[in-house]
């Protein structure tokens, strides 16, 4: 069936009036829980640079790159390693995946980065880390509008522990893109929410995402995200919408073959494991009670992964 093209709100990050800034950031998040985000201050030739040193890796012969597999959640991710839709009965998504995340503090020295060899992929290192730092920048700038979005503190994401340098992590991914000769969607990426904050996606331009916007609705309608040159296409996590009492949205989304390779790069805004994430007193009242109880950051990622992830039970270390 032929999918429509879904028009996301743009934001300018680099717009001076953060009031009107976060009011457009509410609107987006309470409508989509996706928008895109422009004018961050990653320059396009760094997201190039990045996505041209994913394919290097990804072009690496599958023993080298099994070298660096992963037992916690860093390190490579060979197709079908990640199945976000138990009820599917294919084997698995097919997509190949590499995960790293800072190397300082606490959680880089229990999940240390798995690099390649400098031999291998010289630049590929110094690459990541820049993005990394960089995207971290955006994040945090984002982070504050959207604490103003929610009538709280510009900093009230960096009071409660929400916002760490060293939690989130970047996925960087690589599609096949075959199709499936039956004629039945392949997908790349079965359908999910992010477990998250705060998703930020960059894409080499091939499309093949897709957003729900009504999960409950039978059979779900899939309308088309297309990428924009520059910008991040941003969504809200599962923990921004247990925060927010289900006020911004988790909105399902998925990567579907259109028969071409695609990369893309996701970076997961994700809290400080030992954030407890509790619904905030903005969002609920007598007539709307909180819908989750609270939960430590931590445990509610050991659950998703262990559910979505092969052999994840080595990941429990704090
Ligand atoms: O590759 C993409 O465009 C999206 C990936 C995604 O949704 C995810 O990894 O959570
Ligand atoms: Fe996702």
């Amino acid at each position: 069936m032929e999918s429509s093209t879904l028009l996301l709100p743009i934001i300018d990050l680099s717009s001076p009036d953060k009031i009107s800034t976060a009011q457009l950031i509410r609107r987006a998040c309470l409508d989509h829980g996706f928008f895109y985000l422009m004018n961050h201050g990653v320059s396009e030739e760094m997201i190039k640079k990045v996505l041209s040193e994913s394919k290097n890796f990804f072009s690496l012969p599958l023993d080298e790159k099994m070298v660096m597999a992963r037992s916690d959640l860093r390190g490579y991710s060979p197709l079908f390693d990640e199945k976000h839709e138990s009820s599917l009965t294919s084997k698995g998504d097919s997509k190949e995946m590499f995960t790293y995340g800072s190397s300082q503090g606490v959680l880089g020295q229990l999940y240390p980065n798995k690099w390649p060899s400098q031999d291998l992929l010289p630049l590929w290192r110094p690459a990541m880390e820049c993005y990394y730092n960089n995207v971290m920048d955006v994040g945090r700038k984002l982070l504050r509008l959207v604490a103003l979005a929610l009538n709280l503190e510009e900093d009230f994401f960096e009071r409660v522990g929400a916002l760490s340098d060293e939690a989130p992590v970047v996925r960087l991914l690589r599609y096949p893109g075959e199709l499936n000769p039956s004629g039945e969607v392949t997908c790349g990426t079965s359908a999910h929410s992010d477990f998250g904050m705060i998703t930020l996606l960059a894409t080499d331009g091939v499309p093949g995402l897709q957003v729900c916007r009504n999960k409950d609705k039978e059979p779900n309608v899939w309308e088309d995200v297309p990428g924009i040159e520059g910008a991040f296409v941003v969504n809200i996590g599962d923990l921004m919408e247990r925060w927010t009492n289900g006020l911004f949205r988790s909105t399902l989304h998925r990567v579907v073959s259109v028969g071409k390779e695609r990369y893309s790069v996701a970076v997961f805004l994700d809290p400080d494991p030992n954030c407890v994430v509790e619904c905030l007193e903005s969002c609920c009242n007598e007539s709307s009670p909180p819908r989750f109880p609270p939960v430590r950051a931590q445990d509610y990622f050991h659950e998703r992964f262990s559910q979505t992830l092969a052999s994840y039970s080595t990941g429990l270390k704090i």
